[in-house]
């Protein structure tokens, strides 16, 4: 393990955790943006990550089942790792050593923020070690969130995996070293939510590499508009999910991308189902009252997809 000088909150780098200390914790998926709300609007799902960590003598020892198995690297570069250390930094901790144990199953480059599951989850599981041998070193929710979106860059998947339910999430300013900040959203009791998931991936970075710098001031008002709309169709108001889901910001540049997402949103939508692309992509949401029924499967399987009712989760967590 390597120490590195960075902490916040100003902790001295002293304290070395014990061997054999052990936190497991399950983190759920989350779909970001919703529709209009680009970079700010997330809702965590139901369809979680497993990760077991414990600290040994020295080295590291990583075990990945499930999503990403034989993919993902097993070395110090794997995000979890790097989460996880970035936590016990941050909390002034150090461990000799460290065993990780990932059992995935929410899928990659998905558009269901595995990424950011992933690095909340290693956060998380370091605080749960940070708690257990040194309560007083214990990160806040606030200060997990200042380290999962810094590695993103942006909030909204982090703030719904950490805080659970739906979020608003914003930054101070634009530029480096934001501070983010995120306000809980009750979610309506009657709004269900389902996702139909492809096989194909597409990687979130590639997805913001079609955006465009500028867009067209009427693009601007209509989403701003419709986010707003956005939050009282989510939180009152679910009869309005189909007019607060529509997005001129983002979908529109990534459909040709994801074509069959793109399409499949349309035949949603035209059904009266409140659709959207599910983050950068190409999982597609879809917000209603009422289960999508055999006929809009059937459209998905057609297209490639498959649909999975997931429901609202509750935040990380120990398990
Ligand atoms: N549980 C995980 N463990 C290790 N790496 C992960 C995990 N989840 C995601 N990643 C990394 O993040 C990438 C996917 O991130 P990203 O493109 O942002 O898509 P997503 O929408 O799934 O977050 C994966 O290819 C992998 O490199
Ligand atoms: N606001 C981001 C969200 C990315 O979410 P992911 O689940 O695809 O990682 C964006 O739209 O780029």
């Amino acid at each position: 393990m390597t120490r590195t000088a960075q902490t916040i909150e100003g902790h001295a780098m002293t304290e070395v955790l014990p061997e054999g200390v052990r936190a497991r914790v399950q983190v759920p998926a989350s779909s970001a943006n919703l529709g209009p709300g680009f970079d700010s609007l997330g809702l965590a799902l139901g369809i979680h990550d497993l990760i077991d960590v414990s600290t040994t003598g020295s080295g590291l020892d990583v075990d990945v089942a499930g999503e990403g198995a034989g993919e993902v690297s097993l070395s110090s570069s794997h995000l979890v790792v790097r989460a996880v250390e970035r936590g016990l930094d941050a909390a002034g901790v150090w461990a000799t050593g460290l065993r990780v144990a990932c059992r995935n199953a929410i899928p990659h480059s998905r558009g269901l923020g595995s990424s950011a599951a992933a690095v909340v989850g290693g956060l998380v599981a370091a605080n749960e070690l940070v708690t257990e041998s040194f309560p007083e070193h214990r990160l806040t929710n606030d200060q997990l969130l200042q380290l999962a979106s810094g590695f993103e860059g942006h909030p909204d998947n982090a703030a719904a995996c950490i805080y659970g339910g739906a979020a608003v999430s914003w930054s101070d300013h634009c530029g480096p070293d934001r501070r983010y900040s995120t306000a809980p959203l009750a979610v309506h009791a009657d709004i269900r939510a389902h996702v139909f998931v492809p096989t194909a991936r597409s990687s979130t970075s590639a997805a913001r590499g079609l955006l465009p710098e500028q867009v067209p001031h009427t693009a601007a008002a209509f989403n701003a508009g419709r986010s707003a709309l956005m939050v009282v169709a989510l939180t009152q108001r679910p009869d309005l999910l189909l007019e607060g889901t529509e997005d001129l910001l983002h979908q529109p540049y990534r459909a040709k991308a994801m074509p069959e997402s793109a399409r499949l949103v349309a035949a949603l939508r035209e059904r009266g189902i409140a659709a959207a692309i599910s983050g950068a992509g190409p999982t597609v949401l879809a917000l209603s009252t009422a289960d999508p029924g055999a006929a809009e499967q059937e459209t998905a399987r057609a297209l490639g997809m498959t649909m999975r009712s997931v429901g609202v989760a509750r935040g990380a967590g120990r398990v």
